[in-house]
């Protein structure tokens, strides 16, 4: 059984500059990803992002406007299970201040190239590089 989680990657621009938001996690192995966490019973992946992303960050729905029509889904092993993560591309409207959980010790926001770089995960920075493609499709 696929262990379901979902997120959002979340971007700001700042004077025409794109920036990701990563967190980092307070536990080993400390690893860098956007806002995600697991589907919960009677939920579906749509809803789980939205309630991930208030939880470890503070940011609502109402300050984003998620791009519906860009996602991807991750799938890699974690704690020896199979793990599938859905993110979909979130534009923060106003770069609010971010507040974090117990569950991350940092956040930072990073263009292209440092994003995939603390990310680390070679799937990840794939899915980095779709997103920043499909933004320069849509300006
Ligand atoms: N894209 C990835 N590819 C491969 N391994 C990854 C990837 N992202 C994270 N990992 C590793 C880091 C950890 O050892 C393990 C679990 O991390 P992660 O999927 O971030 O779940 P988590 O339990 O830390 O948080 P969450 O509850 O938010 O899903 O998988
Ligand atoms: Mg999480």
């Amino acid at each position: 059984m696929v262990v379901k989680a979902a997120g959002l990657v979340i971007y700001r621009k700042l004077a025409g500059r794109i920036e990701f938001l990563l967190l980092q996690a307070s536990y080993p192995p400390h690893h860098w990803t956007p806002p995600k966490g697991h589907v919960d019973p009677g939920e579906d992946e749509w809803k789980a992002a939205i309630r991930e992303t208030k939880e470890e960050t503070n940011i609502a729905k109402e300050q984003l406007t998620i791009h519906e029509d860009c996602h991807e889904t991750l799938y890699y092993e974690a704690k020896g299970k199979p793990k599938s993560v859905k993110y979909w591309l979130a534009l923060l409207n106003n770069p609010d201040d971010v507040s974090l959980s117990h569950e991350h010790q940092n956040w930072k926001w990073c263009e292209l190239e440092d994003a995939i770089k603390i990310a680390d995960y070679a799937e990840m920075g794939n899915l980095f590089r779709k997103f920043a493609g499909w933004l320069s499709d849509h300006q």
